[in-house]
């Protein structure tokens, strides 16, 4: 029988720098109360739906984990395995991390920093130690764990393209086995980790992946055939408008 491998995907709900407008990346910033009602909403679509998992993906932030817990409360599964993994983190954003869009608009112009956001392979500028953010960053515990138990160099920047040079490998090694094992698997993730799966699934090229945003809190939905070729891609769950209305959001810099 062919796809029947279903997957969940879903972006974490709005938090309180994003709110702000500020770029965020490793910074461990928690839900806005809208994020919150964005998790709720999340959780609620997969409740309509009758959706059940045997294990859930996320990363080491804490608005993943906040949107997670949401998420299996809602739907009655508390005790949902999850696997954590740094290599599931929101892109590192740099020297840009805390900083206002808006302001950056202000001072290098929309398309520069639409290319920051946006493009495959244009990094930000490296966040350098002396930056604000930077001992944030590294006083997080599970990012320094993560950082010991793993050989490699973590990064200071990264744009998408170095983004999917550590989420893909995670897919295939970790994610693939258990939903080829039969497991009905949910990924609760970050804006630029579920571009990097949706650019690797559906084979979209470096210049379209520019113009794909993902909303915050709405479900998506993959099907796979049992040799791991996706049967049906990024299926939406939900009101139609409130889905355009989310990639908008997820495209435009606010104006504060
Ligand atoms: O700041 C960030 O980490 C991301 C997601 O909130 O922002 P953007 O949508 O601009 O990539």
């Amino acid at each position: 029988m062919t796809g029947n491998r279903i997957v969940v995907m879903a972006r974490h709900g709005e938090s309180e720098w994003s709110k702000n407008n500020v770029f965020c990346g490793w910074y461990d910033s928690l839900l806005s109360d809208r994020g919150m009602v964005e998790a709720m909403e999340c959780a609620e679509l997969l409740r309509q739906s009758n959706f059940k998992f045997d294990r859930a993906y996320t990363s080491l932030l804490t608005r993943a984990h906040q949107t997670l817990k949401i998420i299996t409360n809602q739907i009655d599964q508390p005790n949902l395995p999850v696997e954590e993994s740094w290599r599931l983190n929101e892109r590192h954003y740099g020297a840009l991390t805390g900083f206002n869009k808006a302001e950056l608009v202000n001072k290098y112009g929309e398309k520069q920093v639409h290319i920051w956001r946006r493009s495959f392979d244009v990094l930000p500028p490296e966040m350098e130690s002396s930056h604000k953010y930077y001992k944030a960053i590294w006083r997080n515990p599970k990012i320094v764990s993560a950082a010991y138990a793993s050989n490699e160099k973590f990064p200071n920047t990264e744009s998408l393209k170095e983004t999917m040079e550590r989420v893909i490998p995670y897919w295939k090694d970790y994610i693939v086995p258990s939903i080829q094992s039969g497991q009905r698997v949910l990924i609760v993730a970050h804006g630029t980790v579920l571009r990097s799966l949706i650019k690797y699934l559906d084979g979209v090229s470096d210049y379209d992946i520019c113009s794909i945003n993902i909303p915050s809190g709405i479900p998506f939905v993959y099907k796979f055939g049992d040799d791991m070729k996706v049967v049906s891609s990024r299926k939406f769950l939900g009101d139609r408008r409130r889905i355009e209305e989310g990639i908008a959001r997820a495209a435009t810099i606010g104006t504060h």
